[in-house]
């Protein structure tokens, strides 16, 4: 048990966040509880803050606080961080965090082993034992990227540097993944075989959050989902319910239609 928490606590539980920037609301008043193993699918149209909750549950975005005192984001039940641990204990994959490892021109192997110190780079005070090595070669391998270990980060495509961050994200076995478009830039392949492993991930017990805007992407152990617009919470419920022509239409202000084959959701333009 980690710090007082059992399977009962909530994995987030949000209480009016409102995050500003330029006098202007990212998130607005949003509130918004998830509980551990409660797999998400976070959809809304761009701009609705999708990103900014994203940012909000790893610590990179403060919330204003309440006069009261109350806690605005309880993570795991605690609303104080040490932050390496908190990160130690999510999986994030996201475009922001790309750029920052691209900056860092360290080998893949390294981004990857630096997963187990939630940090960006590996540094003379970690100690890297055979077993992380292991593991990350292993990481890199289940996501189609072992010939990558000893590029430079800053030179690999789009679908290249994913994967690296997804190997990252997974190396130190997180209990929840926090994926921001996960599947950007990776080709049909790669996505599928990432599908796959997401799937195995949520049967074997690790959270998932997926923000995304392609609904065949909600895979079918996804059973929640949290439509945000405009920084607010636009509805939120079982994924049957949510995943329909009219809840989506009226989410991205586009006539849409949804099929659903075999556990997986598809979503057209009308
Ligand atoms: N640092 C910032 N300063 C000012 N505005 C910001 C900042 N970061 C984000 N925003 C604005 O906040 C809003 C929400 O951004 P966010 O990235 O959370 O949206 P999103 O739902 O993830 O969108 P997308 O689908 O396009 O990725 C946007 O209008 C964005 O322009």
């Amino acid at each position: 048990m980690l710090g007082g928490m059992d399977a009962t606590t909530p994995l987030l539980a949000i209480d009016r966040a409102t995050v500003l920037r330029d006098g202007r609301a990212l998130l607005d008043q949003l509130s918004l509880q998830i509980a551990q193993g409660q797999h998400t699918a976070i959809l809304g149209p761009n701009g609705s803050g999708k990103s900014t909750l994203v940012k909000l549950v790893e610590r990179r975005l403060y919330p204003l606080v309440h006069d009261d005192g109350t806690p605005v984001v309880r993570i795991f039940g605690r609303e104080r961080w040490n932050v390496a641990e908190l990160r130690s204990l999510l999986g994030v994959v996201s475009s922001d965090l790309r750029r920052e490892f691209e900056a860092t021109h360290e080998r893949a192997i390294d981004t990857v082993l630096s997963g187990f110190f939630a940090s960006m780079t590996l540094g003379l005070d970690h100690v890297v034992d055979g077993g992380m090595r292991t593991r990350a070669v292993a990481a890199l391998a289940r996501v189609g990227a072992a010939h990558l270990a000893e590029r430079d980060v800053s030179t690999l495509s789009t679908g290249e540097a994913r994967r690296v961050l997804i190997a990252r994200a997974l190396v130190h076995q997180p209990r929840a993944l926090l994926l921001d478009e996960p599947c950007a830039g990776l080709d049909p392949g790669t996505r599928r075989r990432f599908l796959d492993l997401l799937r195995q991930l949520a049967r074997e017990g690790t959270t998932l959050l997926l923000v995304t805007h392609h609904v065949e992407e909600i895979v079918p152990e996804i059973g929640h989902v949290v439509m945000l617009r405009d920084g607010a919470l636009h509805a939120e419920g079982p994924k049957a319910g949510l995943l329909a022509g009219d809840r989506l239409s009226s989410l991205f202000d586009w006539e849409m239609e949804v099929a659903h084959v075999d556990g997986f959701y598809d979503a057209r333009l009308r």
